[in-house]
């Protein structure tokens, strides 16, 4: 069947056709054959260069030989054992040798799993009940976050089924914007548990932090008895051997993590200061548990995967990263748009808005109908990117020089197409 069929067939047994709400988009979705390296192939018999990569997780590219072989080994000799392993350890020390912040890890399902568990740490650590995010930024699809609010009010539930109650434990201000941040914690700081925050906005496209900003924020956490989450979900193992807090040289309390950590295999993990971790279950009072947490088929490809990710790796892809942006930049000049292409490190987009973007605000005044134009022609054009102005698009090791001097020639293609020069 090909993909237009078989979105109408997952249509009738999957709620939109989709396990996951971003993966549809408009006419149908393709639907994956198989991929390999840096290349997605879909049933309808197409080739796509992948720079969505799953949403982040596969920084070695699809397939890498090294993670299936030692996956498929562990395979033989069982999948889930309900009882500790020797890799466990492993791939725990990995994590605290990498991430600054870290002295013990728990590991857990999923990025969302692990927010919410730090997010109740934080609470059950400091005996406080309120919490801040940023708006736009999103930490899994659990209650506690998935909420919206105006500065210093209480937030309202972002989806239907979150009861208020809960989302009023939440604050939200904007990301960048030191005063909204220090007048919330002047008016209610007694109560604050913890601010959870994605370093880069990788959510709302990719927003970097301005010069300054996550020294302000650490401040004035610390200053307040607030524990401060960077959620590495995206960022960790991905901008530099220890994630984001090395690349910014900002050190949080508390970091989770998902993606890259399960080698992409279904993982996360939170990791923190012993003195905080200590007061998990069944150590301390705080419950946290899970049937398939330290599961030897993704801790086998967490480990797998780290391994191979050295100073040199970073080096080489944060290369890539600038070879392929430097190249969007010429395109842009060139042809004159009124766009903002932004990144870092091996993250990357195009905001179709004149205007720098340094919050939720500045993104959502993007012309996201034109982004969907410049999505599908890049598709036609060979390259898979989130059909999403509000995601972020990702390069992997796999990715040689060739894909990305395509890429940024479908990048060309696909913006003349965007701004009506063509197609
Ligand atoms: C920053 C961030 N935090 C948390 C999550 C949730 O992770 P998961 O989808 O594995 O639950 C995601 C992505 O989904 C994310 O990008
Ligand atoms: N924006 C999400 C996380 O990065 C995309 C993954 C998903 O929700 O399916």
């Amino acid at each position: 069947m090909f993909s237009k069929d078989l979105f109408q067939e997952s249509k009738k047994f999957i709620p939109g056709g989709v396990s996951s709400p971003v993966r549809a988009f408009e006419p149908y979705p393709f639907f994956v054959k198989k991929a390999s390296g840096s290349k997605i192939y879909d049933v309808d018999g197409n080739k796509y260069i992948d720079h969505c990569l799953a949403y982040g997780p596969l920084i070695l590219g699809h397939a890498d030989p090294k993670v299936v072989r030692e996956v498929s080994n562990q395979l033989t000799i069982g999948s889930a054992y309900g009882a500790p392993t020797e890799n466990e350890i492993i791939l725990a020390k990995e994590v605290v040798d990498r991430i600054p912040s870290a002295e013990m890890v728990r590991f857990v399902n999923s990025g969302g799993e692990a927010t919410m568990s730090a997010i109740r740490l934080a609470r059950g650590f400091t005996g406080k009940d309120k919490i801040i995010k940023f708006d736009g930024a999103y930490h899994g699809a659990h209650d506690y976050t998935l909420v919206k609010g105006k500065p210093g009010e209480a937030c309202v539930p972002d989806t239907k089924g979150i009861p208020l109650d809960t989302a009023k434990n939440t604050y939200s201000v904007p990301f960048n914007d030191e005063e909204a941040l220090s007048d919330l914690i002047q008016k209610d700081g007694d109560n604050i548990a913890c601010l959870i925050m994605e370093v880069v906005m990788g959510n709302i496209g990719c927003i970097e932090p301005k010069k300054g900003f996550l020294e302000f924020v650490r401040k004035i956490t610390e200053e307040n008895n607030i524990l401060l989450i960077f959620d590495e979900v995206i960022t960790g193992f991905r901008l530099a051997r220890g994630g984001a807090q090395e690349y910014y040289g900002v050190t949080p309390d508390l970091t989770t993590m998902g993606k890259i950590v399960g080698g992409g295999l279904p993982m996360g993990a939170f990791a923190g200061k012993k003195e905080i971790m200590e007061l998990i279950a069944p150590n301390g009072p705080v419950y946290q548990a899970g049937t398939f947490s330290g599961n030897p088929i993704s801790v086998q490809a967490g480990i797998s995967t780290l391994k191979q990710l050295d100073d040199k790796f970073y080096k080489d892809l944060e290369r890539k990263g600038n070879f392929l942006r430097s190249n969007i930049q010429s395109v842009i000049d060139e042809q004159g748009y009124n766009i903002t292409p932004v990144g870092c490190g091996s993250m990357f987009q195009i905001y179709f808005n004149p205007a720098p973007v340094y919050n939720n605000e500045d993104a959502h005044n993007s012309d996201a109908k034109r982004f969907l134009r410049y999505f599908r022609a890049l598709l036609k054009e060979g390259v898979f990117i989130p059909p999403s102005q509000f995601e972020c698009n990702f390069i992997s090791s796999a990715h040689t020089m060739e894909d990305l001097t395509q890429t940024a020639e479908a990048i060309e293609m696909a913006l003349e197409v965007a701004f009506k020069k063509k197609g």
